[in-house]
Order: C-alpha cells, then sequence, then structure tokens
C-alpha cells in the first residue's frame, strides 16, 4: 500500500531534535559507498546535519563531466581520487568532523572485509551500478548492519531500507534485466524502434570503420534467412541479383572491395537504396508491415519534411531546447552523413598507417564522446528511421541510448540525498543508543521512499510500506547463512575449491556450483562427466569471482546409490579474498560458520547418529561424518574448557566464545598424548588444523594465529600454547581421524 506524502508532512514526521531515544547522528559512524553525483550531495547533508563520523569508498577519479552536478571538485581537482577530494571538502565545510578517504573498489579491495563495516552503524549506497549495490547488500546482511541503498534515474530516484530478516534484501526481488540484445533479424530486416536503428548504426560504423576480426562485429546487410521471409535464398555468394533485379552485397565485404575507392554517395546508395529494395523483395516481411521507402542520394535533398509521423511528443513540447536536442530535417541527416563519414573515412587511414609502425590498433574504435562518430551514428540511425516511418530521434538521445548512458539530474541527486539523510536519523534513533548490538528496536516509522514523476499517485514523493524479506531469497533467508572462506583468489584453483574444499572438507558428493550473482552461471556442473582439466587448473580470479561472491552448492539425492549420506544438500560459500595467504591451497574458514555449515551437513544425514555427549575421553574410530559431528561437540566443550579457564583468571561470569576456527592446510607436527597419537601417514604429511584460539591469551608464541572473528578484534594477540586448543582434521579420506584435546598435548 502506498501513502502519498509531499514533502512538508515527511518533514513534519520527523523531530530531527528528538533525542528521547536512540542515536544521535554525532554519536553515530556512517559508511558512505560512492562518492558521485548523490554521494557528494549525501556527504554535504550529513555533516550539516551534525554526523561527525563518516567513512567515505570511491574507486574512481574526478572527471571534467563530473564537475557539473558533482559540486564537492573543482577543475583543479581532475584526475585526483574521488574519495580523498569529497573529504578534503567536507572538512573545509565542517572542520571538527572526523571523515575518512578509502580510495578502492568496494568489491575487490580486500580491506573491506567484515570487520571494516563493524566499524559503522549505518551503511548508505550511493553507487550507479548492480554489482557494486549488490555487494554491499550481502557485506551488510553477513554483519546485520542496516543499509540504504540510494539511487536516481532522471528525475526518478529511491531510498530503500534493508534490514536483514526485517525487510526485503537489495536481491529479494530479481531486479528486470534491461534489454541491452536484439533479434539480429530486427535490427537487419525490420525495425521498429529509435533504438533497432541506433543499434544497426553502430554496427554500421564497425563495418566501415571497425575491427572486422571481432565476432560481434554484425553485418547489416539484409538478411534473407529471416525465418518470416519465406523467400528462400538459395545463393550464398555475397553478391546477388534478386528477382526484380536489385543487388545483395554484403557491406562487410563491400568494404573490403570497394572502399579503397571511397565515395560517399556510393556507400549512401547502398546502405539507403540498394539494400532497402533488396529487403522489399522479401515479400512475407511486409504482409503485416509498413514497408520501407529507399531514398536514393539524388532525391534525398528534397526530402525536406521534419519526418512521416507526426514525430514524438518531444517537438510538441514548448520546452526550450539545445541544438543537440532538436530533431533535424532528413536533408540536414543527409548532409551529416555524408561529412561524418568522410571525416571518418580520413581518420581511419590515418589510423591504419599509425597502426603500422606502433602499437595501435588499425581501426577506429567508436565513441559517444566523439562528435564526428556520434554524428555518423545520429545521421544513419534517423535515415533509417525514415524509411522505416520510425520517430526520429536527436543527437542527445542518440548519444544516451548509444552509449548507455543513464541521464543523471542534479535535482533529483539532491532531493534522494536530503531523503535519504532523513531516513538515516530515523534509522540512528531506532538503534539502541548504547549498545554495538544494531537490532532496530523498531520499524514503526520507517519506510521506503521513492521520487517518481509518474503523477498517478498524485505525488511527487512517496512513501512506501516496508516489505518482509522473500523466503527463498538466495541472500538473506537465514536457512542459508553462508559460510566464509578466505582464500588468495589469484592462487587458488578451482581444482582446490571443488576437489579440496567441497568435496573433501565439506562431504559433498558432486554438487553444482552456481555463481549466486543473479546471472546463474554454472562454475562446475554435476552433469559433466569429465573435468576440463585446463580449466580446473585457473584461479578463482580467472572466473571474475570476486571478494563477496556467494557461491551455491547444491547436490541432488542420488537415487543410483540411494545413499542417504548424499541425499538434497546446500551449501552457500561466500568467498572472501585475502592478500595475506601466500599458499595456492590455503583456505580459511571463518568463526562459527564452519560450526553452521557442519550443522547443515548433520541435518542433512538422513540416518540419525546418536549423540552421546559424555563419552570424549572415549575417542574412537570415526566415520567422516561422525567425525564432523564430534568436532562440533568438541568445539562447544572446549569452549566451555575455556570459559572456565578464563573465569578463573578473570574472575569474570560473562559468557565467552570460542574466537575463530581457522582451517589450515599445513604440514603439522606429531601430537602424542597418553591416549592417541595422530599418524602423519597422508601425502605430504600435510594435514587440516582446525585451530580454536581466544583473543584474551597474551603470550608471544610464534605459534599465534590471527584472530579472525571480527566481533572481537581485528588484530590478533599472540596465543599461548598451554591456551591453545587444536583439534586435528585429518584431510586424507582413508585415515583414521582423531579428536584431541589441547589440554592433553
Ligand atoms: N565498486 C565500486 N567501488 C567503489 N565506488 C564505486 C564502485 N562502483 C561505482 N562506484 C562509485 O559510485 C559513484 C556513483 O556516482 P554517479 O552515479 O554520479 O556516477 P559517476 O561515475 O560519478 O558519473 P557518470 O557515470 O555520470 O560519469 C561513482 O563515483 C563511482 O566511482
Ligand atoms: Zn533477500
Amino acid at each position: 500500500m502506498a501513502t502519498a506524502l509531499n514533502s512538508s508532512s515527511t518533514m513534519e514526521n520527523i523531530n530531527l531534535s528528538d533525542t528521547s531515544i536512540g542515536k544521535l547522528p554525532e554519536e553515530s559512524s556512517v559508511l558512505v559507498v560512492g562518492a558521485g553525483g548523490i554521494g557528494c550531495e549525501l556527504l554535504k547533508s550529513l555533516a550539516l546535519c551534525r554526523f561527525r563520523s563518516i567513512g567515505v569508498i570511491d574507486l574512481d577519479t574526478i572527471e571534467v563531466s563530473n564537475l557539473n552536478r558533482q559540486f564537492l571538485f573543482r577543475r583543479e581537482h581532475v584526475g585526483q581520487a574521488k574519495a580523498t577530494v569529497a573529504c578534503d571538502s567536507i572538512r573545509r565545510l565542517c572542520p571538527s568532523i572526523h571523515i575518512e578517504p578509502f580510495h578502492g573498489d568496494v568489491i575487490t579491495d580486500s580491506r573491506f572485509d567484515i570487520s571494516f563495516y563493524k566499524q559503522y552503524d549505518l551503511v548508505i549506497n550511493a553507487l550507479d551500478n548492480v554489482q557494486a549495490r549488490q555487494h554491499v547488500n550481502r557485506m551488510c546482511l553477513l554483519c546485520s548492519k542496516p543499509l540504504i541503498d540510494s539511487g536516481s534515474t532522471g528525475y526518478n530516484g529511491q531510498a530503500t531500507l534493508i534490514f536483514k530478516g526485517r525487510t526485503q534484501c537489495y536481491d529479494c526481488i530479481e531486479k528486470p534485466k534491461q534489454q541491452r540484445t536484439y533479434a539480429v533479424c530486427t535490427i537487419r530486416n525490420t525495425p521498429s524502434q529509435p533504438i533497432h536503428c541506433i543499434v544497426w548504426a553502430k554496427f554500421l560504423y564497425n563495418q566501415l570503420f571497425g575491427d572486422n576480426d571481432d565476432p560481434n562485429n554484425e553485418d547489416v546487410t539484409p538478411d534473407a534467412d529471416d525465418p518470416e521471409n519465406a523467400y528462400n535464398e538459395q545463393e550464398t555468394t555475397t553478391t546477388t541479383t534478386t528477382t526484380n533485379g536489385h543487388h545483395k552485397i554484403s557491406t562487410r565485404d563491400w568494404v573490403h572491395t570497394e572502399l579503397e575507392e571511397f565515395h560517399p554517395i556510393s556507400v549512401f546508395n547502398k546502405l539507403f537504396f540498394d539494400d532497402i529494395n533488396y529487403l522489399i523483395t522479401m515479400k512475407n516481411l511486409w504482409e503485416k508491415r509498413r514497408q520501407p521507402i529507399a531514398i536514393q542520394y539524388e532525391q534525398a535533398f528534397q526530402l525536406n519534411e521534419l519526418h512521416q509521423n507526426g514525430q514524438n511528443n518531444h517537438e510538441n513540447s514548448t520546452m526550450p531546447k539545445l541544438n543537440d536536442q532538436r530533431i533535424q530535417s532528413i536533408s540536414d541527416y543527409v548532409q551529416m552523413f555524408i561529412d561524418s563519414l568522410n571525416e571518418l573515412k580520413q581518420r581511419s587511414d590515418k589510423q591504419r598507417k599509425l597502426a603500422a609502425s606502433s602499437k595501435e590498433p588499425p581501426f577506429l574504435i567508436w565513441d559517444k564522446n566523439d562528435d564526428a562518430d556520434l554524428r555518423f551514428v545520429t545521421a544513419s540511425a534517423n535515415l533509417r528511421s525514415y524509411i522505416f516511418g520510425i520517430n526520429l530521434t536527436s543527437k542527445f538521445d542518440v548519444k544516451s541510448m548509444a552509449g548507455n548512458i543513464i541521464p543523471a539530474v542534479a535535482t533529483t541527486n539532491a532531493i534522494v540525498a536530503g531523503i535519504t539523510v532523513l531516513q538515516a536519523r530515523k534509522i540512528l534513533s531506532s538503534l539502541p543508543r548504547s549498545s554495538t548490538d544494531h537490532t532496530l528496536t523498531s520499524l514503526k516509522q520507517l519506510t521506503n521512499v521513492f521520487i517518481s514523476t509518474n503523477r498517478s499517485t498524485g505525488a511527487i514523493i512517496q512513501s512506501i510500506l516496508l516489505e518482509e524479506p522473500n523466503p527463498s531469497c538466495i541472500q538473506c533467508s537465514d536457512l542459508e547463512q553462508p559460510v566464509r572462506v578466505r582464500i588468495n583468489m589469484s592462487l587458488f584453483t578451482l581444482y582446490s575449491l571443488y576437489e579440496r574444499l567441497i568435496r573433501k572438507h565439506l562431504k559433498m558428493n558432486k554438487p553444482d556450483v552456481i555463481i549466486a550473482d543473479g546471472s546463474g552461471r554454472i562454475l562446475i556442473s554435476a552433469d559433466d562427466d569429465e573435468e576440463d582439466e585446463q580449466m580446473m587448473l585457473k584461479t578463482l580470479d580467472q572466473f571474475k569471482l570476486m571478494n563477496g561472491t556467494i557461491l551455491l552448492c547444491e547436490e541432488e539425492y542420488d537415487d543410483k546409490t540411494n545413499e542417504a549420506l548424499y541425499q538434497h544438500m546446500k551449501i552457500k560459500l561466500m568467498l572472501e579474498h585475502t592478500d595475506t595467504i601466500t599458499d595456492k591451497d590455503e583456505y580459511i574458514i571463518v568463526d562459527d560458520q564452519v560450526i553452521g555449515e557442519i550443522k547443515q551437513i548433520k541435518q542433512s544425514l538422513k540416518r540419525k547418529l546418536s549423540e552421546d555427549d559424555d563419552d570424549d575421553d572415549n575417542i574412537q574410530h570415526l566415520d567422516d561424518y561422525q567425525n564432523e559431528l564430534n568436532i562440533v561437540k568438541k568445539t562447544k566443550k572446549l569452549s566451555t574448557t575455556h570459559d572456565e579457564h578464563n573465569n578463573n583468571n578473570n574472575n569474570n561470569n560473562g559468557p565467552m566464545h570460542t574466537s575463530f576456527v581457522m582451517l589450515v592446510d599445513d604440514p603439522v607436527p606429531t601430537h602424542t598424548n597418553g591416549h592417541h597419537t595422530h599418524q602423519e601417514t597422508s601425502e605430504n604429511n600435510t594435514k587440516n588444523h582446525i585451530q580454536i584460539c581466544d583473543d584474551s591469551s597474551t603470550s608471544n608464541d610464534s605459534n599465534s594465529c590471527v584472530i579472525l572473528d571480527d566481533d572481537i578484534q581485528t588484530n590478533s594477540k599472540p596465543v599461548n600454547n598451554t591456551e591453545k586448543h587444536e583439534i586435528i582434521a585429518d584431510d586424507d579420506d582413508d585415515d583414521d581421524c582423531y579428536c584431541t584435546d589441547i589440554t592433553e598435548l
């Protein structure tokens, strides 16, 4: 249900000076991701609303084209990091503020891990792409941080709220995919929208001046293989005489054979007269469509009318227009075509010569910001639109459509930023004031806010009730908390991931491994009988997997073997990149996720394993699954032992928990104790350790571990050998596996 609000009623609902509950802006720390159009507005508004601790991430440097709306930047800043300059400008505005820039990619920069996010009370996205938004969404879900996702497209904008388990997350609802590809037949034979003609014009540019070896360089000539075309062309030669004497000549081949003796008028007549006449011979295409009209250069200048169909709404609007926003006459487009063609031909000849003596490519690459490139596409697209009776498009709009540009409107950004700060204020007032717990006390006041020029609702700013999370959302449903795995993406191979981590360690049989980024890309298919060796040896970064990528490992019930152990099992893995790992096979599973993961294994077992808690002394040979369960039990027991130990030392009766579990592949020494010996019988004496360490230990032991649980602290304190608890789990399937309590070592 939508509640319409005008801006004054929005303001009335929020009492900025209400300090009775929740956190105050000056007590809170906020992370802003993106210092572009919305980001600049947002930082200014946050600073003026008394937010005093802000982190700013942006990967980009300042460009001249940013200066019109990203007002924290000036011409002298061009080329400098956006995050740094934005923070400097805010400091000048508000000297008492603590604002810290981070120049880096929020997705791939290993500085931005879970512990980084945990420093903040609230995260705000001011990003311009889905991938980065999805990543921040996942990170906030993982550490239960409130997130506001702000965005704008032209006159529309939004500030939506995301709280783990309480609202929809960014991925709860699949985003409608923007159509970026069009059927080849539509482009070559039967365009019906301006974008079809613009795509055709870009193909034409590539045919004439671009990389002819590029397989994406589509032919632009009429396609007689169009299934709609009953006329079945038998000839396969590039030059064919059609029934009524018109010639079909492939532009690609024509470029090679004829362009040496370049004549712009021949190019014009081939494209807009010969090819169109050939297309007209495909009678079936025009049974239910308007037949195109071929235009010949010699008559083209007489086509002075603006357009055929009364043209689009823009032309009727009384809004003043810049030259580039105006639709021109057909004769203007004819002239524009000839002029830009000549210009590009000269440039292309130069480029070919330059390539002979340098590393430059021997072809041109279309650039939306290059005037000749843009004029060529505008003119070609509009001539074709005219031929097919499609509305014409201004140069300004062609630039936006051909360059996939989403228009940025400074006023929308300012409104979105203002609303986002109000949202931030409301969220903070719902957070407990003196606690690091970020559970919201109430969602009552909170809504999503949309800015829309669609007046059917009678409001520009609309407040929409928060939606419940989607229970089957792969990112936020509680049942599927990901197991966090730290690896070095540039060293860790697909083989290590599949064979060592997923199959050996997680005990999955032969799962599909799917990249959970909405693309449905399958990394490894369970149906493949043989693994591609070359592929398995590739490192994960070669598959464009990144810090924060979630993999869904899914295994079906194996009815052939009727093996209950391998019934349907699902595990999500979240990959976290770290440069600090230098061993190509090493992986670290972070903290209690390991326990969650083993619990999942436990749940997936059909047979009921006995849960006899008492006989830790009676350690015996265990099968792999029993062993995993015992690790869980042992972990709990060790935590308890440790708690007692700690309590004795500190007189602290508060609960203690295990700081982290680390799993590494390292040669380990043989451990001997009264009861059992871990025999180093596996290949290379390599074992998996699971080490459970505690951050309260203070010794300088060189065997100390890195503290991975960010709840406790980021930097490690060395672990005293006598306090260290260690469980050694054998990586080798054939070996016996023992659990050993460190107190016995
Ligand atoms: N993965 C990322 N990590 C960090 N910052 C990012 C990431 N992706 C996008 N950004 C930043 O988000 C900001 C989005 O701002 P905006 O939408 O105004 O885009 P812009 O690149 O500044 O402008 P335009 O695209 O119009 O030239 C940019 O400054 C961009 O650098
Ligand atoms: Zn979700």
